[in-house]
């Protein structure tokens, strides 16, 4: 275990959990927007590629914006996000410190202490040598810190309370790198990511495809049949929606945050009616029982990551590649045939396509004098193809589809996750 700087290490500002997850969540978001210093964790050697290739040196790639529609894509960035998580930091005085580690009457293994980052932790960052800091979203134990350790073995795992702060932290060279879910087998997609891809200029270097084994949580000695309350992230509680029946659970469901972090809320609460969903690591973490294991939907659920950079890798063609783009048109939905067929005439396959609300322009008024006015709901297309931005066909098809579009921004070409395929089991998530 490490801690992420010795000179981030001045006042510490207390992490304040309300009594209701729910709140929880809403609080964070207010007041809390700053990354949070736990023990950050070191990946033991593991798996995944070598380090020196996920490092490559940044260059190269033109991540291009191309827009005719300044206000439109990516020029419309929320307030300088510098400017937004230090105003949050500096609002946040409140010094109470509180224990949020559950005590372990069993002399079990104790979680890394959680401390929040100071303002000064938000400062430009010294080089720590050679390891990479890794920004996640949640506390240890969550699936992101796995997918973390499975893309970077070795990193240092920096710990996030939102998305959001996992991108400033990259931004704000506090991390090297970020890794944030996308998309998952059974949920589908985690939209918040892609409209903060869009809003923040950090680039896509990588994917880690994880498979995520769900278990169910509670303090020792909670039975069951004891349990009102089941809390995890949404994204988990859509994935054990069925099983979650069929265990005959009469149960209240809650989202939170993270998964490992309603685990961590169970055990610092002490509450015998809830149960979370969260892995098995977590478990052993926050000193909580395995009630139910495996209680995935399905045995394969697999989420996918992305790994985000400040500056792009160097494109190549020597083993599979996947480009991400996001694009729009004035014309909206219309020209999405046109797009897609510059694909399908170099036979490059795509493997996601996702639209998002047009945040600047959402709404496209069409006005036809006899019949009224149409209101067309305006997106934004992200789509993903299996090609590398080094292949002439692929700069070809953009070539086209800059033709038809008003706005395009290459998200990233980076490696695909070609890892053999192991259907999800509890000790996958142990890094
Ligand atoms: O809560 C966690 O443990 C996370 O890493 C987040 C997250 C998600 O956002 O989808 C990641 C993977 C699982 O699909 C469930 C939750």
């Amino acid at each position: 275990m490490q801690a992420i700087s010795p000179s981030h290490n001045l006042n510490s500002h207390s992490i304040i959990r309300p009594s209701n997850p729910r709140r929880l969540n809403h609080f964070t978001r207010l007041a809390i927007r700053c990354v949070y210093r736990h023990e950050s964790v070191q990946f033991p050697n593991g798996v995944g590629s070598s380090r020196a290739d996920w490092q490559s040196s940044c260059a190269i790639l033109s991540s291009k914006v191309f827009s005719q529609d300044q206000g439109s894509g990516d020029n419309s960035s929320p307030p300088s996000n510098s400017d937004h998580i230090a105003a949050a930091v500096n609002g946040h005085k409140t010094s109470i410190d509180l224990n949020l580690v559950p005590i372990d009457k069993n002399n079990k293994p104790q979680p890394p202490a959680q401390k929040p980052l100071s303002i000064t932790d938000l400062s430009p960052a010294p080089m720590h040598g050679s390891q990479l800091r890794v920004a996640y979203q949640g506390v240890p134990g969550a699936y992101s810190e796995a997918a973390a350790g499975k893309a970077y073995p070795n990193c240092e795992a920096i710990p996030c309370d939102q998305f959001e702060v996992a991108f400033q932290a990259v931004e704000l060279w506090i991390a090297d790198r970020a890794v944030l879910p996308v998309e998952n087998s059974l949920g589908g997609s985690i939209h918040r990511n892609y409209d903060l891809l869009l809003q923040h200029r950090l680039h896509i270097v990588g994917e880690v495809q994880l498979p995520v084994h769900h278990c169910l949580l509670a303090l020792p000695g909670v039975r069951k049949e004891y349990l009102s309350r089941v809390i995890s992230h949404p994204q988990a509680l859509s994935q054990c929606e069925h099983t979650l029946t069929k265990l005959g659970l009469n149960v209240t469901r809650e989202a939170v945050d993270d998964t490992a972090g309603a685990a961590e809320y169970i055990a610092t609460n002490n509450l015998r009616d809830t149960a979370a969903i969260a892995s098995a690591r977590a478990a052993d973490l926050y000193g909580l029982q395995i009630l139910a294991d495996g209680i995935q939907d399905d045995s394969s659920n697999v989420t996918r990551f992305v790994m985000l950079a400040r500056d792009p890798i160097i494109p190549r063609t020597d083993r599979p590649f996947k480009t991400s783009i996001v694009f729009a048109h004035d014309k909206g939905t219309s020209v999405l045939f046109k797009v897609l067929s510059a694909f399908a005439f170099r036979n490059i396959s795509l493997t996601k396509i996702e639209s998002r609300p047009h945040r600047n322009r959402p709404i496209r008024l069409v006005d036809d004098a006899n019949v009224g006015t149409a209101k067309h709901f305006e997106y934004m297309f992200y789509v993903d193809f299996e090609a590398s931005m080094a292949e002439v066909r692929a700069q070809n098809a953009l070539a086209e589809v800059q033709e038809f579009t008003s706005f395009l921004r290459v998200l990233g070409s980076y490696p695909m996750d070609m890892t053999p395929w192991c259907p999800s089991r509890g000790d996958d998530q142990i890094p």
